[in-house]
């Protein structure tokens, strides 16, 4: 229950509306309701008073510094001026002092400079040479500070005035701004020589321009009356009217050319550079005249300047290798006072892409002529030991000539000559020996060659394998990660797989691999038995197990159901296979060493078979990099010759009438043809077996054509795994399916063709 307000009629009711009610008519003196039109209140006519003290205090400091100036000038001068006309040649006045800043002793000067035109055409890197462009900019600060230094002394305005009017000169001079912007990509191209021919242009029209330039003096009064010469500096130093000031008229002119010149100004701004540097040279004479000028303006201005050499400097740091550009840029420097931020940053990175394509274009062009005056190197060259970046560089010059051989060699030299040129660079680059770095040359284009060689110089990613026997991948993962290894799921195709980006711990020595929740495996070992696909229950042999990594996959696929045989020749090795199944707890298998070509005459009948067959590991040289130098023919030929029997004795172990399967998968840590596509070709005349879809869902596909040797176009079913495409050790992966128990005739002429073949 709420309480009840108690009404009383004496307590003020409250609320807008009530409050409203009860208020009384407001009661005003007589001379506020009866006011007098016209006159103001006291405090009023105060500030009326003020703003009148202050505009004849402002009017009387004017009149002083134009006095002063025209005292100065008048002997330069060749006109004078009609008293009646103070006011607007005061102002006038005004952007002609400023404008005789820039061109320090006007006319004099000016002249002198024009006579020497080659100087002025490389005004910063003939006068200046020592400057940097910091330096330079400083250098522009000051004289821009000299300029408005003095202007302020002219027309004293308190700094937010000066931002305002500042402000209204640039709209004033938006339209000369946009046809100067729209014109300057045209012109930053034009040259030197074109700016000494303006410059004589400038002499000719100085007059006509003159006028003009009073003429725009004159509407900027008119439209904005109260315009600082601050402001003039920025429409000037936008306009670029110094290269103007050379004629001597001051006479008043029509208003009506002003447009029109403004445009035509604009048009030449960009062409005048080399003109405003000289002027600027001459603004510093000028600064000199200008130190007793009045200090607190002088502040006040400084700030303004601050905060653009501040943006400016900002700039500058962004673009700090257009250092090199000089006068060029301090020209826009001073230009881009008027711009705004983002059109500067604009500008600045329209400059950066242009110098970098300018860049781009030489290399080119140099690597180009480089290339076309490569010479063959002499039988002396060769025999000297140069240094591994010359040959480095001679591999890469090589390369280009030999993809486009007709156009870039040396008419007295092969094409063998320099694929021999080629292999032996390669050879001593890479450490390989000449046969191996030949077999490789005869497998990848040139420039998947270097791929494959640089991406076989590193190791691979560590990578470790669920073992789903006694764990699940996430429990796996989270204990390490609680252990400090930082690792990642391999990718989608595994579920089991996990890389192993760096770790606190040793990886093979962690209680989780201790209790034997994971093994350390490449990935590119999990691809056989993936492709195996073995089943629970089924009986399968592994008949090249040792040391157990793929074996003990298996073993976890079949959920420790059905036999595993796991085998190997080598009774050594068979030892680390005993050790990593009780450790990752194995228990459906049966280890055994037998030389696999003798396995099917003592015991046959499985559902699958892996053959992780023995080979020259050329897939592999980052683990073993000896694989470069003490492979040669010989070891490929013992090693084929063992690789067909052996696969031959897998497809004899394998029960073509398997239920689920009759699957045989050959695979091998080489990507050389001979120890893959070749024997598996070999092995499909050789019995009653077909190569199957491995089921991987990526990997190259196996070859087809080889050299002069064409294999069954089945073996476009089988995978190439390489180190530049997958980022995990070579590989080939093959799956057979057996389709009769019954081994067809032997004929030992094939045998001995095979043989010959390999050779
Ligand atoms: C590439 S390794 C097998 C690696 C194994 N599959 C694994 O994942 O750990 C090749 C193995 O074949 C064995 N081997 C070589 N000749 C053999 C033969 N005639 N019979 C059986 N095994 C052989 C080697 O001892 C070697 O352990």
């Amino acid at each position: 229950m709420g309480r009840k307000a108690k009404f009383d009629e004496k307590v003020e009711k409250k609320g807008p509306n009530r409050k409203g009610k009860k208020r009384q008519e407001p009661v005003f003196p007589d001379g506020l309701l009866k006011k007098e039109p016209g006159k103001l209140s006291h405090r009023q006519a105060q500030r009326a008073k003020k703003r009148l003290l202050k505009k004849e205090q402002k009017k009387d400091a004017r009149k002083a510094k134009q006095e002063d100036k025209k005292a100065k000038n008048k002997s330069f001068n060749e006109h004078s001026f009609d008293e009646s006309d103070k006011e607007v040649v005061n102002a006038n006045k005004k952007r002609q002092l400023k404008n005789d800043n820039n061109v320090s002793q006007p006319k004099p000067k000016k002249l002198k400079k024009a006579e020497k035109e080659p100087k002025l055409q490389l005004f910063d890197e003939d006068d200046e040479p020592n400057l940097s462009k910091v330096d330079k900019k400083k250098k522009l600060k000051s004289k821009a500070n000299g300029q408005e230094f003095k202007v302020v002394k002219v027309a004293p305005e308190s700094k937010q005035k000066q931002k305002v009017n500042s402000k209204k000169q640039n709209l004033h001079t938006d339209e000369s701004k946009i046809a100067t912007k729209k014109n300057s990509s045209k012109n930053v191209s034009k040259n030197v020589n074109k700016k000494t021919a303006q410059v004589k242009n400038i002499m000719q029209k100085s007059k006509a321009n003159q006028k003009t330039k009073r003429a725009k003096t004159n509407l900027e009064l008119i439209m904005n009356p109260d315009t600082s010469d601050e402001d003039e500096d920025d429409s000037e130093e936008e306009g670029g009217l110094e290269g103007f000031e050379i004629g001597e008229s001051n006479s008043e002119d029509d208003l009506e050319e002003t447009d029109d010149y403004l445009v035509q100004q604009n048009d030449d701004e960009d062409d005048d550079d080399d003109e405003d540097d000289d002027e600027d040279d001459e603004d510093e004479d000028n600064g000199d005249e200008d130190e007793d000028e009045d200090e607190d303006e002088d502040a006040g201005i400084d700030n303004d300047e601050d905060s653009d050499q501040d943006s400016d400097a900002e700039a500058e740091s962004q673009d700090s290798d257009d250092s090199d550009d000089g006068d060029d840029n301090s020209d826009e420097d001073e230009e881009d006072n008027n711009l705004l931020p983002i059109e500067k940053a604009n500008k600045r990175l329209k400059k950066k892409q242009e110098k970098e394509r300018k860049l781009a274009e030489a290399e080119m062009n140099e690597s180009i002529s480089h290339q076309q005056i490569f010479n063959f190197p002499t039988e002396e060259e060769l025999s000297n030991p140069t240094n591994l970046k010359d040959v480095q560089q001679r591999i890469q010059d090589v390369i280009m000539v030999l993809s486009d051989f007709k156009k870039l060699r040396q008419p007295d030299r092969s094409r063998s000559e320099y694929l021999e040129l080629l292999k032996t660079d390669l050879c001593t680059y890479f450490s390989y020996n000449s046969f191996l770095m030949e077999k490789l040359m005869q497998m990848f284009p040139l420039s998947e060659l270097l791929e494959f060689l640089e991406s076989s110089e590193v190791q691979r990613p560590m990578t470790i394998r669920t073992n789903t026997l006694k764990t699940r991948r996430r429990d796996l993962a989270h204990a390490l990660i609680n252990r400090g290894v930082n690792l990642d799921p391999i990718g989608k195709w595994t579920n089991v797989g996990l890389v192993v980006y760096s770790s606190q711990v040793p990886m093979g020595a962690t209680p989780e691999y201790l209790a034997g929740h994971y093994i350390l495996q490449g990935a590119s070992s999990f691809l056989p038995v993936m492709a195996l696909e073995p089943k629970i229950n089924e009986r399968i042999l592994d008949m090249c197990a040792a040391p157990g990594g793929k074996s003990s996959h298996i073993a976890a696929l079949m959920k420790n159901t059905g036999v595993l045989f796991s085998n190997d020749v080598n009774k050594d090795r068979i030892k680390a296979v005993i050790g990593n199944f009780h450790r990752l707890g194995i228990t459906n298998s049966v280890i055994c060493s037998y030389d696999g070509r003798k396995l099917p005459s003592v015991i046959k009948g499985f559902d699958r078979v892996l053959l992780d067959a023995p080979c020259t590991g050329t897939g592999v040289v980052a683990k073993d990099p000896s694989v470069k130098t003490n492979k040669d023919e010989v070891d490929i030929q013992r090693c084929c010759t063992l690789q067909r029997e052996l696969l031959l004795a897998a497809i004899d172990s394998v029960n073509a009438r398997s239920e689920s399967g009759g699957i045989i998968v050959y695979s091998t840590c080489s990507i050389l043809p001979e120890e893959n596509e070749w024997i598996v070709d070999y092995a499909l005349r050789k019995r009653d077996v077909k190569v199957v879809p491995t089921g991987l869902e990526f990997g190259a596909d196996g070859f087809t054509n080889y050299r002069q040797h064409r294999f069954h176009p089945s073996l476009k079913l089988t995978k190439r795994f390489y180190p530049h495409m997958h980022n995990m050790d070579g590989f080939y992966v093959a799956k057979l399916k057996k389709f009769s128990n019954i081994i067809p005739k032997q004929d030992k002429t094939v045998d001995e063709d095979e043989e010959e073949k390999t050779e």
